[in-house]
């Protein structure tokens, strides 16, 4: 298993010297230094990371590990207390309108024009992202159909289900077909059929050439749609790397990643619930 050896530990994969003895490694997102606290809580401690191109890239790590602070900061939604983020050459806070205009984010939480039509939505978003009129009705249609949305198309958004508001956030996100996309758990709350369109139009979009960052905890989903990981627990990096690299010699990437974050011998053991027998023979 490719894990960071410590804290301050040269990274494994691909970032750092080795970076530098492999030029030919475009990198979609580097990220140096970065660093979030809330009061005394520090979410993310001083992250050093770089992303291939061009790759499904997982990153992965328990509840509270500092996916979504990352996954702000490195998109603008959120100012580090210090550290940068250069997204294909440029950097988030010196060049946002260079960096926006280059990625597409589907955020947690996402906030959606709710009185708008789903397809209204997209000829908002069309144009405040400068598309002509006619590419925006030209890409809203395919991406409506692709997403199996058509039927839906003139729905207001606020009586879409879950798995649809994840689907036109991420016809939001994809409309101005940005470089590198950014997804906060894309897959959470949406049923098998959604998930599986939802991943089609990701792989598609992957095989072009662009890159995809989603943030999740399901290890199964990342371990059969990613080429490249990076897990993250209490606000560091614990390892990166492609696939193969992180599971090493381990069965699944689940068994690495507990192992990885420390939850081997805890998980599922429950000892301490010794109350709880669903009322003995009853
Ligand atoms: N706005 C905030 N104010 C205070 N603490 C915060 C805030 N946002 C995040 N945190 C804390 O920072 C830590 C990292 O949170 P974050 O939401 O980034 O984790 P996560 O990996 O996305 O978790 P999950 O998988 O549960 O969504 C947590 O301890 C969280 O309580």
């Amino acid at each position: 298993m490719k894990a960071e050896q410590q804290e301050d530990a040269a990274p494994a994969g691909l970032d750092g010297e080795a970076v530098a003895a492999a030029p030919h490694v475009r990198q979609a997102v580097e990220i140096r230094g970065l660093w979030k606290q809330f009061g005394e809580r520090i979410a993310v401690s001083g992250i050093d990371l770089d992303i291939p191109a061009g790759q499904f890239v997982g990153l992965v790590g328990p509840n509270g590990a500092g996916k979504t602070t990352t996954l702000s900061m490195v998109t603008g939604l959120l100012r580090p207390d210090s550290g940068t983020v250069r997204i294909v050459g440029h950097d988030v806070w010196r060049d946002p309108v260079a960096v926006k205009s280059r990625i597409g984010v589907l955020p947690e939480g996402l906030r959606l024009f709710e009185r708008l039509s789903g397809r209204e939505l997209l000829t908002y978003m069309g144009a405040l992202r400068g598309l002509p009129d006619e590419e925006t009705e030209r890409r809203a249609s395919q991406l409506l159909d692709v997403l199996d949305l058509g039927s839906a198309q003139h729905k207001l958004v606020i009586d879409y289900s879950t798995g649809m508001r994840k689907k036109i956030g991420l016809a939001t996100a994809l409309l101005h077909n940005p470089e590198v996309l950014f997804l906060d758990e894309p897959f959470e709350g949406v049923d098998p059929v959604s998930a599986q369109t939802i991943r089609g139009v990701l792989e598609r979009y992957t095989n072009s050439g662009a890159t995809v960052v989603f943030s999740s905890h399901v290890m199964e989903l990342v371990e059969s749609l990613c080429d490249w990981v990076a897990v993250l627990a209490t606000g560091k990096i614990r390892a990166r790397g492609s696939l193969d690299e992180v599971r090493g010699d381990a069965p699944s990437l689940q068994d690495a990643f507990l192992e990885l974050v420390g939850a081997g011998g805890r998980a599922g053991s429950g000892d301490s619930l010794d109350w709880l027998d669903g009322g003995g023979a009853r």
